[in-house]
């Protein structure tokens, strides 16, 4: 098995990550409180009350896991494109699998993925929902003092089950999407790339940009369910289930609730999945 599908992976997302951790805690405020008028609200209200740190609240955590998350996504699709089509990395451009199997492969990414990242995601949402500033003397304190702290109070009270709360929500919305994703991605490089030649960077931010915005949106939906599902429990259980989530959401705030944070979604998706791209091809071009 290549393995360094892996390891371009980790380092493309690392890089993709640090870039879009702010609109990633924005887009979390805006889908699960309703206390912010909109994504300019959002942006000053944390700006005021909790500095620029605020922005980069619940990050450490996803920097130490996207050496897990992001590798097991591109080096399951890599290999899962391998065993279908028999053909390694470095000969796909001769020889380009069909889309399906590229959804087929994206899909089996975004599927075992998701496992991994759902424990990570669920500490990184409440941690982003803290609203706190850090230190503040004689004023409230948060509820979680670090990602640490936070994993150990959620398996304390809920056990281990407790840290894979909204697990199935982020499966239902990661396997079709990261199918979406990788497809989006490979359509735009053929279709700007002269046959058997490597896409330009150009072609690559561009495409790695649009392949992140479009399995965005498609994923809007199931990622405020799983927004909510992962806050629920933190004072009181509201939602019995994904679907008594969905319904309640709907009948409390219109169908309008499943695009909430699609803006502040797409603006962080371009650069993210650009940088993703780019550094993920360079390295393996690299390493040959
Ligand atoms: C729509 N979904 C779930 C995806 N496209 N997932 C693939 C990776 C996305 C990238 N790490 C990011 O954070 O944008």
């Amino acid at each position: 098995m290549p393995v360094e599908e892996f390891v371009a992976g980790w380092i493309s997302g690392a890089l993709g990550l640090v870039l879009g951790h702010p609109f990633d805690t924005v887009k979390v405020r805006l889908q699960t409180q309703t206390t912010y008028q909109g994504i300019v609200d959002c942006m000053v209200k944390i700006y005021r009350h909790e500095s620029l740190l605020g922005f980069f609240k619940g990050m450490s955590f996803p920097i130490a896991s996207i050496a897990l998350v992001n590798s097991v996504l591109f080096g399951v699709y890599s290999n899962s494109l391998l065993a279908l089509t028999a053909t390694a990395h470095r000969e796909r451009r001769a020889q380009p699998p069909s889309y399906t199997h590229v959804f087929i492969a994206g899909c089996t990414g975004g599927f075992l993925q998701a496992y991994f990242l759902a424990p990570f995601d669920l500490i990184k949402v409440r941690l982003q929902n803290q609203t706190e500033p850090r230190a503040q003397l004689g004023g409230s304190s948060p509820q979680y003092r670090g990602p640490m702290h936070c994993a150990a109070s959620i398996f304390q009270k809920e056990g281990p089950r407790g840290l894979f709360r909204g697990a199935w929500a982020l499966t239902l919305r990661d396997t079709p999407t990261v199918g979406i994703y990788f497809v989006t991605y490979e359509v735009l490089c053929r279709q700007c790339t002269p046959e058997r030649q490597n896409p330009s960077s150009a072609t690559v931010l561009v495409a790695g940009g649009f392949a992140g915005i479009t399995s965005w949106v498609a994923a809007t939906p199931l990622d405020v369910i799983k927004s909510r599902m992962q806050m629920d429990g933190l004072k009181r259980r509201a939602y019995q289930g994904m679907l008594d989530c969905m319904v309640s959401s709907v009948q409390q705030e219109g169908l309008g609730v499943f695009f909430r944070g699609v803006t502040i979604n797409s603006a962080r998706a371009f650069p993210v999945n650009a940088v993703t791209f780019l550094s993920y091809e360079y390295l393996l071009r690299w390493w040959g």
